[in-house]
């Protein structure tokens, strides 16, 4: 029984990355992913936007769907303002057990909540497990025909308010057309597309930013 890639990356992290910082845990992933094995990552170029993105809202409550190996949780979270904090959520168990180790390593479990179950389960629950009123910003990168009704059961649910901003990873690979055109066409958003690429290549990918506009 040998090792999956999620724990190979693991073991990258816990090698080479500096303990409690988070740049260096993504500096490292980000290695170990164009030099090693690729991951599904947001990745680098992808993460500046990302970054940037995170930086403008600066929110209080945060909220990414599908964690993977906690990449862009620990993106998403070493720009939190103190006292702010990330619900991930994550389908594969396995995948939920690394992510909580990289996200210790690079010392900011304080600020983030893993949980593990399907999304569209968990998101009705997420006011009477987290108190949470309303995300201030929600990272879409799980499965990708889940985009869509997450983002309705989101609006259902009352968890977005006026100006959440919604930002979706692969909107065009994989792909996730159902969701670009609701957005889009939507009176109840304002979306902008960011152009880059896929994860390590050079294959066209891009972000989708949503404000919601209540
Ligand atoms: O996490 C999951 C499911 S798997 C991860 C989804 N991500 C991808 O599939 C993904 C894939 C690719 C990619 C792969 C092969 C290619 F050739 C090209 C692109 C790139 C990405 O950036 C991705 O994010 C989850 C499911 C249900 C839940 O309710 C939940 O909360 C979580
Ligand atoms: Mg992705």
């Amino acid at each position: 029984t040998g090792s999956t890639r999620p724990q190979r990356l693991l073991r990258a992290v816990q090698k080479k990355a500096t303990q409690g910082d988070p740049q260096s845990v993504i500096a490292t992933i980000d290695d170990f992913c164009r030099h090693s094995e690729w991951a599904m990552n947001v990745g680098d170029e992808k993460g500046l936007i990302l970054d940037s993105i995170v930086s403008e809202v600066n929110p209080s409550t945060a909220l990414e769907l599908g964690t993977y190996c906690g990449y862009s949780t620990v993106r998403i979270a070493r720009l939190l303002p103190p006292g702010g904090r990330c619900i991930t959520l994550e389908f594969n168990p396995a995948y939920a057990a690394v992510a909580r180790q990289v996200i210790a390593w690079a010392g900011i479990q304080d600020k983030v909540q893993l949980v593990e179950g399907p999304s569209g389960d968990l998101i009705p629950q997420m006011k009477e497990l987290f108190g949470v009123q309303t995300f201030d910003f929600v990272f879409l990168d799980h499965w990708k025909d889940r985009y869509l009704p997450d983002a309705k059961l989101l609006e259902e649910c009352g968890l977005l308010r006026e100006g959440t901003v919604l930002l979706a990873d692969n909107v065009i690979c994989p792909g996730t057309p159902e969701y670009l055109q609701y957005v889009r066409n939507s009176p109840r958003y304002e979306s902008r597309y960011f152009k880059s690429h896929l994860e390590y290549t050079k294959v066209e990918d891009g972000l989708e930013k949503s404000v919601f506009l209540g």
